[in-house]
């Protein structure tokens, strides 16, 4: 440690109001949270060390030859006390003075005014804040500071000494070393038993956890095993193994990684060490798919390592689904799962936000309300769209391979975006790819399909189904087949929902045919229109007929110009829930009121054209609705009954 003449003036100074009472509140409430002074210590030493890399870039003397900043823990048990000590910017009796007396931010003071009584009393309100340097009184009852300024001489070092209650001393020492040590005598409590921080394994671990990805060494005294030393004449050669103890070395060993990957500059990261970080962080055996790597500089500074991974994980649609982002505060670890981060349809995303502008002490109730969360929430979502987009409009096969990859495995996800993040929608529109009655494979973005749009098409169509097979038999596509109009098909089960929220593409309406009535506008030519009209005329008495005969389960019966082979459809009026929606909404335990279809029926079918005047009109209605049903992948409340009436009218 330091070499130092004490100085026979001590001089007594008193802490300002709110320290006095911060540290009142930091030893009475964050008891239960002791471990995190170790990062808080660390955190400052780390500090400490960028401000004088940051002054040196100047002033290159500072260094005064120890250019090799590292931060050293070093534990005495016998004096019970454990001593950080770094060699960064250091402070004279003015800084230590004015840095540890006062609060210097102002937010802190006004959150402390605001605080009730009760308030007071609860740790995790006081933890929402930056304690800092304060924290180490919860585990010690005397913290000495020895600190002598980077540039100052050896003579001008200070020792500031305290015991958290409402003063602290100062005196001049001399200090031949640049930078800080911290002392703290640890509370009897916090020397023994389970809380004994005195275990310099226990501090190892908390380094590794928290503090593992400052870029700077952390070091420890190296101990290593020692055999016992068998006595000379001691032969008593019992077979016992040799006993022996762990002893403390002069040596010091750097106990964390020390690799903050996301702090160095891309271009000096190989993919190589941004795939071994990948791994590190998620345990994922694979390799991402993809990553990006920026410092974003705005009203809030943080540096975004993202990556996207290969595989979706197996639990991507339970609720308890952990998110990969991890958020750290100036390199210090802050939290896993930092779910703010990331809107809910971006969850499968890995990697680490590290912001220098929230509070080291944030928490997720904080996170939640904070605006610049917000602003990295709004940025992180923009750069994952602006990557995926990049793969999905490349000219390079392989990366175009890798968004296809990426689609199957996530492109369900993304879809919810169209609801949950208004303000990204077109952005997530253009990523999205599905089938069509044109083509089975799931790769046609609305843009493609509008470029295939035929002459007079004002409309995007699309058909949702449970599956291909069932879009591409479905009586919906029948008149679009005819005319040689294209059909998205969307045979996910989000799609029905997930395109409530989106109505247009690029200014083209998106149009989903099998709700409501089909206009297909300039599509039908004027002899077409004039036939339907007509048809409608001479069907009158059979629609009506229809509409007595089904009653309840159909809301409505009207002549079809959609169908050209099938003699019915079930259509879902216009702003209702879908067969399929309903299916969905009731297996997600959601209570919602049936509906009923409309059938519209095709007037040039034969099975229709029997209808008028047949004695067995009542059983063929049935029928043909039953039918309906069933090609719209429904299910039948009464299949005996259906096989019966199908079997009377076989064998007639
Ligand atoms: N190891 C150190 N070397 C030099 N200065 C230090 C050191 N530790 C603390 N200080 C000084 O003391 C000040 C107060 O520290 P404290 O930890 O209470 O707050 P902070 O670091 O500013 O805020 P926070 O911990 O919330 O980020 C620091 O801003 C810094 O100027």
């Amino acid at each position: 440690m330091s070499e130092d003449n004490q100085n026979p003036e001590v001089k007594k100074h008193t802490f300002e109001a709110e320290v006095a009472q911060l540290l009142h509140l930091v030893t009475h409430s964050l008891y239960s949270n002791a471990d995190i002074f170790v990062r808080e210590l660390v955190s400052n030493a780390s500090d400490a060390c960028d401000k004088l890399r940051f002054e040196a870039t100047n002033d290159d003397s500072l260094y005064e030859d120890d250019g090799e900043l590292k931060i050293r823990i070093a534990v005495d048990e016998e004096a019970k006390t454990i001593t950080f000590t770094d060699n960064g910017i250091g402070m004279n009796e003015t800084d230590a003075i004015e840095n540890l007396g006062t609060i210097a931010k102002s937010g802190t003071k006004a959150f402390l005014d605001k605080l009730s009584e009760s308030q007071k009393q609860d740790g995790q309100l006081i933890g929402q804040f930056g304690v800092g340097f304060y924290s180490g009184f919860i585990v010690a009852d005397t913290i000495t500071v020895e600190s002598r300024k980077a540039g100052e001489p050896s003579d001008k070092g200070v020792r500031w000494i305290s015991d958290g209650t409402g003063s602290f001393t100062v005196e001049t020492i001399t200090k031949d070393t640049r930078g800080t040590s911290i002392t703290l005598h640890l509370k009897e409590e916090y020397s023994e038993g389970e809380d004994n921080y005195l275990d310099r394994g226990k501090i190892k671990r908390l380094v590794n956890k928290y503090s593992d990805h400052i870029s700077l060494p952390i070091q420890m005294r190296k101990e290593v095993w020692q055999e016992d030393v068998k006595e000379e004449g001691d032969d008593t050669e019992d077979q016992a193994p040799a006993g022996g103890e762990m002893v403390l070395t002069d040596e010091w060993e750097t106990i964390n990684k020390a690799s903050a990957l996301w702090t160095r500059s891309a271009s000096e990261i190989d993919d190589d060490e941004y795939i071994d970080f990948y791994k590190n962080i998620t345990y994922d055996f694979d390799e991402p798919l993809t990553w990006t790597h920026n410092r974003v500089e705005g009203r809030v500074q943080y540096t975004q390592l993202l990556y996207i991974p290969k595989k979706a994980p197996m639990d991507l649609y339970t609720r308890e689904q952990q998110h990969g982002l991890k958020l750290y505060v100036k390199r210090v670890f802050i939290m896993d799962d930092a779910e703010q981060l990331l809107p809910m349809y971006l969850r499968f995303v890995k990697g680490v936000i590290d912001s220098a502008d929230l509070p080291l002490n944030v928490s997720r109730e904080l996170l939640q309300e904070s605006r610049d969360v917000k602003s990295i929430r709004d940025g992180n979502a923009r750069r994952v769209l602006t990557m995926l987009a990049s793969l999905a409009n490349s000219e390079d096969d392989a990366k175009q391979e890798k968004f296809a990859q990426f689609y199957s495995e996530f492109g369900d996800v993304i879809k919810e975006g169209l609801g949950e993040d208004m303000s990204n929608q077109a952005r997530i529109a253009k990523l999205l790819r599905y089938a069509t009655s044109t083509n089975d494979k799931v790769e046609t973005s609305f843009e493609d399909y509008k470029a295939r749009m035929i002459d007079g098409q004002k409309a995007i169509y699309y058909l949702t189904a449970d599956n291909l097979a069932a879009a591409k038999n479905s009586p919906q596509l029948e008149l679009f087949k005819k005319k040689g109009i294209e059909v998205i098909l969307m045979t996910s089960r989000v799609d029905e929902w997930a395109m409530n929220f989106l109505t247009q593409f690029d200014d083209t309406p998106l149009q989903n045919i099998a709700k409501g009535a089909v206009d297909l506008g300039d599509l039908q030519d004027e002899e077409e229109k004039a036939e339907a009209e007509k048809a409608q005329e001479t069907m009158k008495p059979v629609v009506d007929k229809l509409k007595t005969t089904l009653g309840e389960r159909a809301k409505d019966v009207r002549v079809s110009n959609r169908l050209v082979d099938s003699p019915a459809i079930l259509v879902t009026p216009e702003g209702e829930l879908s067969p399929q929606m309903i299916q969905m909404l009731k297996q997600m335990g959601q209570e919602v009121p049936d509906t009923q279809p409309v059938l519209e029926i095709n007037p040039e079918h034969p099975l229709i054209k029997k209808l008028d005047g047949n004695e067995q009109f009542d059983d063929l209605a049935q029928v043909i609705f039953d039918q309906a049903l069933l090609a719209d992948g429904g299910q039948l409340e009464d299949p005996a009954a259906y096989l019966k009436r199908v079997n009377e009218l076989l064998m007639r």
